[in-house]
């Protein structure tokens, strides 16, 4: 990443921390799911790397399928609500669910989308989700698979943005604060 380092402060995982964790965490899931056929719904776009790697360290059949979803209301009482942009294209009805996730931040998007996947009859649904920014939690929310906790830091990388950019980071980055003076 010749180009982009120098937009970089500081990198806080590694491409090969990501991997490990990656791998026990796809490890983790065969185990638990072990005889079951799990349908992975990545949250686009944030999503698309983790779910790209996570899926090929589950030894199980999988169905792949995404959904792109944005929260709303106004940010002093947040309704909770989702919207739904683009839906599954798979019927959910008796299968176990994984929600597949780059970030929890303040946790509206999945406490909001979770039932609504519950509702449609699914017989299990679990949340897998790369990294978990604890300290912002408004909506508590139950999730089983975590890849690392980071501090309230605005970070890059590995599917999360700034201004739609940096997604494509190999690492998890703290941004040199140029960045966000050009951006004014
Ligand atoms: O816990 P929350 O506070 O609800 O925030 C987390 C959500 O915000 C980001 O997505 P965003 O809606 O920005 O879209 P993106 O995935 O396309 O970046 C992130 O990918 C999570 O989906
Ligand atoms: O730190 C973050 N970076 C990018 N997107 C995010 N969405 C919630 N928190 C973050
Ligand atoms: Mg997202």
């Amino acid at each position: 990443m010749e180009n982009l380092k120098h937009d970089i402060k500081t990198v806080l995982i590694t491409r090969e921390q990501i991997a490990k964790r990656v791998r026990e965490m796809g490890q983790q899931i065969t185990k638990d799911y072990a005889g079951k056929e799990i349908v992975l719904v990545g949250i686009l776009k944030g999503a698309m790397p983790f779910l790209c790697d996570l899926m090929r360290e589950i030894d199980l059949p999988v169905i792949l399928d995404t959904m792109v979803v944005s929260s709303y209301g106004d940010a002093t009482t947040s309704s909770g609500l989702v919207k739904i942009k683009k839906d599954l294209d798979s019927d959910i009805r008796g299968r176990h669910v994984i929600v597949v996730e780059d970030i929890i931040d303040t946790g509206i998007t999945m406490a909001a989308l979770t039932p609504i996947l519950e509702k449609r009859g699914a017989a299990s649904v679990e949340l897998a989700i790369f990294l978990d920014k604890r300290e912002r939690r408004e909506k508590e929310v139950n999730v089983k698979y975590i890849g690392y906790e980071i501090p309230d830091k605005f970070i890059v990388g590995y599917g999360c943005d700034y201004a739609q950019k940096y997604r494509n980071l190999p690492e998890i980055c703290e941004l040199d604060n140029k960045v966000f003076a050009q951006a004014k």
